[in-house]
């Protein structure tokens, strides 16, 4: 049988095909997902869900001059495959090739870049009033899932595009999921449209309603006839998106070309927001997904067959270490509760869920709500623990600061992903944490150099009298066996790990591992390289920064986070602020610049970071101060 995929590559080519078509056409495009993520990992389950939506989409809208804006954007893929994109899909996620998200540099079918969630509506409404702006005529169309929707961004968007009343569709994708179980009463609110048997009761009553309003005239007419023909889609709970100003159309079967096609061209015509509730399941297509859609959310590549991921190895992740630790801390300390913004099973908290289901929190993604909720805990006293993705604490950054530093309430923020992450790419890399958190008053930032040391951080963070941050990277860890009891580490204290008469590497978290590395190189060399484990970026041991600078007098700091604002940052702060003029430095990290997708060990070698690496910029570094 032909294939009909490789005669499409662009929308346009959608408009001619037969439903039949469009249907052969899903079935090629989930082969293609599932042969391509299978390889290079990816957001498989989302994808497979909006297959036929994303065809609908196309057929009936004309992208690029409409608009349609992907919500979080790990669902574009399909997106991408019919909008020019398709022979160039077997490299996403790769570096160098496609992007697993929305990028504007990259198409001009990619409206907005996205990679954290919750921005479309607002996005969208933007675009939407510059259009109005303007004058200009294309339709605006933002698509996102009911997991995105627990944001408060995307509220603040839905109150504010009602009461405006501008032309703009949002597209709920309700799968139920978030990556886990959706969460909270909007998702209780839209399982009951869903389900609940009084609402189709009160559908056809409504209709039954319309068909006995007599025609006075044909304008009565005609309007009755329209709204009959919406109703067709119309269920009257949509009430709370209809309260806000939106014309509400569903709930509609997300996997029904044609019933989508319908609904979609009728929004057309529609004066004012449009909310339409589609359906999907999450997974559709690819048993295995189906029945574990929060697997393959995001799944490393896997066969095909089993779907079991192809193994990576047996040493423990810092996420595990993390999700063992905090249990064991809680067993003992019944004041600690863990929180969670919509991702229990990437930040290692589905065991202690399990365990205290009664002091743990599932937020959805409200980070920002997280966090205060986590101040008002503390405040009681409580021991919150926020575990949160290194990239996605950027939301929370006014709350650390007004709810949690400034009273210095004892919250511990657990960042997983903090470094370069990889193949997510620039939206998700986690080196501004630093950066944006060092200068907050009262706040402790820790980081281990393996995963022995982030039980001992985590237990000394639980015991702190203030808020404390402890990074740690995505992976595993180095392979070091873990020590019991657990212990505290005294704040500010930095770890000689061994002496070095002609340069110092003073690193912390996981770039200790590779200054060993480049050490170990250079020493082949006849270079004496020391390496210190800073342990603390806040505060920084401030009598062994003194020691190094009398001994050695050369430092080099090494970081994976971004050199403006970083570690290398405080370091020098502190020699300026000492008057220690002496001391030649060099500051290893990431530069002024977005880090692009690629696997983590690439884009560490890329900049610099890998034990090669340190090594090569150090004996550089020492070349041109006439040391060696
Ligand atoms: C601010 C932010 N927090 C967390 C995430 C991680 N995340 C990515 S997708 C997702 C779930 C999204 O659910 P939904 O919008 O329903 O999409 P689905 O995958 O179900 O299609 C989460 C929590 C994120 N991208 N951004
Ligand atoms: C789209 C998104 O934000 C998440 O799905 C993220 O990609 C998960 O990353 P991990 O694979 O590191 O858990
Ligand atoms: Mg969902």
């Amino acid at each position: 049988m032909n294939s009909l995929l490789e005669s499409i590559d662009q929308p346009q080519n959608l408009k001619k095909l037969s439903l039949a078509q469009l249907e052969k056409l899903a079935g090629e495009i989930r082969g293609l997902l599932i042969h391509t993520i299978a390889c290079n990992g990816g957001h498989l389950a989302p994808n497979l869900g909006v297959v036929e939506l994303t065809l609908a989409l196309h057929k009936t809208f004309n992208s690029p001059v409409d608009k349609i804006i992907w919500d979080v954007g790990h669902q574009s893929y399909v997106h991408k495959i019919l909008t020019g994109r398709r022979s160039r899909f077997s490299t996403i996620r790769q570096w160098g090739g496609l992007s697993g998200f929305p990028k504007r540099c990259e198409s001009e079918h990619d409206i907005f870049g996205t990679g954290h969630s919750s921005t479309s509506i607002s996005s969208a409404l933007g675009i939407a009033l510059a259009r109005d702006i303007s004058g200009d005529r294309f339709h605006v169309i933002a698509v996102i899932g009911d997991g995105s929707l627990t944001g408060g961004l995307a509220y603040e968007a839905l109150n504010h595009a009602g009461h405006l009343g501008t032309n703009l569709t949002v597209i709920l994708n309700d799968n139920e999921m978030s990556i886990a179980k959706n969460v909270g009463a909007m998702s209780e609110y839209l399982a009951k449209m869903r389900t609940d048997p009084t609402y189709s009761r009160v559908k056809r009553d409504v209709e039954i309603l319309l068909r006995r309003i007599p025609a006075i005239g044909d304008s009565v007419a005609k309007t009755v006839e329209r709204v009959k023909d919406s109703l067709k889609y119309l269920v009257v709970p949509g009430v709370l998106f209809e309260e806000l100003g939106f014309t509400y159309f569903g709930p509609i079967d997300g996997h029904n070309i044609g019933l989508l096609s319908d609904v979609l061209e009728k929004t057309k015509g529609v004066k004012g927001p449009v909310l339409v509730h589609v359906v999907t399941r999450k997974g559709k297509g690819y048993a295995p997904a189906e029945r574990n859609a929060d697997k393959f959310h995001g799944i490393n590549p896997f066969c095909i067959e089993t779907g079991e991921v192809k193994a990576k190895g047996n040493k423990p992740t810092y996420t595990q270490i993390f999700g063992q630790t905090i249990v064991e801390l809680a067993e003992k300390n019944k004041d600690i509760v863990a929180i969670t913004a919509a991702m229990p099973a990437g930040t290692g908290l589905k065991a202690f869920a399990a365990k205290f289901p009664e002091r743990f929190f599932d937020v959805g993604i409200a980070e920002p709500h997280a966090i205060t909720m986590a101040a008002g805990m503390a405040a009681m006293g409580k021991r919150p623990v926020v575990a949160v993705y290194s990239t996605f604490i950027q939301r929370g950054y006014d709350h650390i600061i007004h709810d949690v530093c400034l009273q210095k309430l004892p919250v511990v923020f657990a960042l997983d992903r903090a470094g370069i992450v990889g193949e997510d790419g620039p939206t998700h890399q986690g080196v501004f944490d630093i950066s944006c958190l060092r200068h907050i008053p009262n706040l402790a930032i820790m980081a281990p150099k393996d995963e022995n040391e982030l039980r001992h951080m985590l237990f000394t963070a639980t015991m702190a009298d203030g808020p404390v941050v402890i990074r740690y990277p995505r992976g595993a860890g180095i392979g070091v066996p873990v020590d019991e009891p657990l212990k505290r580490i005294p704040f500010g204290n930095a770890e000689e790990i061994s002496q070095g008469a002609d340069v110092v590497l003073l690193a912390f978290g996981a770039m200790v591992e590779p200054c060993l590395e480049a050490s170990k190189e250079m020493s082949a060399k006849g270079i004496r390289a020391g390496v210190v484990n800073a342990r603390f970026v806040k505060p920084l041991d401030a009598p062994m920064i003194r020691r190094l600078a009398r001994d050695t007098g050369i430092i080099v700091t090494v970081e994976d986070n971004v050199l403006a604002g970083g570690f290398g940052s405080a370091v020098l702060e502190y020699i300026n602020n000492q008057r220690l003029a002496w001391v030649k430095m060099l500051r290893l990290g990431l530069p002024d610049a977005f880090v692009e997708h690629g696997s983590r060990s690439q884009l560490l070698a890329e900049y610099g970071l890998d034990g090669a690496g340190i090594a090569k910029s150090v004996m550089s570094f020492l070349q041109q101060a006439g040391v060696r």
